[in-house]
């Protein structure tokens, strides 16, 4: 039977309403940042888990904590321009669409296989971005990991952004090849084979940055190289660059930062 969102519990529905305003809003980031041409790209977000005492007695009856754990992804195809809170498709961690009150020939997009098994097997993600973004893919279409040759990589990355396999769309693939190529890497992002980079981040908002971050550093190292040799970061310095960005950089968890 089709889960449906109207029963679960109302911590839950507000957790859900919640996440759709924020990838729908952050989906504008992509054709904003020149990460995308058409519809060419999607975020997705793990809804967070309410606590279990976060509904009153009086609202559908379920723990938050025991309903399944959904994540929130735009529609297939649809333009950047059309895209809002109320057309975000609701899915469990399977991929499965839930009866989310949009109409049921909305699909989700067709990377959201790739997006569920990534929440299934991270459980440290909470958000996935994929794109077409022009130099990461060319990067991609050659099957070469972009070296660690700038500070920003080392701070953004910790290193080299991987590649991973050529995978087909559609099933678990995509996804086991993300995951494969980033257990045990301190990148958030890889570059499928022949398609593209994907990207993790804690959140939607963290993983659409590493998105534009993995796009900017593609076109930089491009660009050098049209110059010459780039000069790899000896690896001590990566690990202390990274080390500062990721912990002491910016405003803390300020969310206005
Ligand atoms: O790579 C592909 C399809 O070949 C996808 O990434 C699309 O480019 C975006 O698809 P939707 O999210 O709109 O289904």
């Amino acid at each position: 039977m089709t889960l449906a969102l109207t029963e679960l519990p109302e911590a839950v529905q507000e957790a859900v309403a919640r996440t759709r305003e924020r990838v729908a809003a952050l989906h504008a980031e992509l054709p904003r940042n020149g990460l995308v041409v058409w519809t060419a790209g999607n975020v997705s977000e793990r809804v967070p888990r309410p606590s279990a005492d976060a509904s009153p007695a009086s609202t559908p009856s379920a723990d938050p904590a025991e309903t399944p754990e959904l994540f929130v992804i735009k529609p297939s195809g649809v333009s950047y321009d059309d895209l809002s809170p109320e057309n975000m498709v609701v899915c469990t961690l399977d991929g499965e669409k839930i009866a989310d009150g949009t109409h049921e020939a909305l699909s989700p997009s067709s990377d959201t296989a790739a997006h569920a098994y990534v929440y299934r097997h991270m459980d440290h993600v909470g958000g996935v971005v994929h794109t077409h973004s022009t130099y990461a893919t060319a990067w991609a279409a050659r099957g070469e990991e972009i070296p660690c040759v700038l500070t920003m990589m080392a701070d953004e990355f910790g290193g080299p952004i991987p590649v991973g396999p050529l995978a087909v769309i559609g099933d678990d693939s995509i996804g086991r090849g993300i995951v494969e190529t980033l257990r045990g890497s301190r990148s958030r992002a890889v570059l499928m084979r022949n398609h593209g980079p994907f990207t993790i981040g804690r959140d939607a908002r963290d993983a659409v940055k590493a998105a534009v971050m993995c796009e900017e550093v593609a076109r930089t190292v491009h660009v050098s190289r049209q110059l010459g040799q780039e000069l790899e970061i000896p690896e001590n310095l990566v690990d202390s660059l990274f080390e500062r960005y990721q912990n002491v950089y910016g405003q803390g968890d300020d969310p206005r930062a």
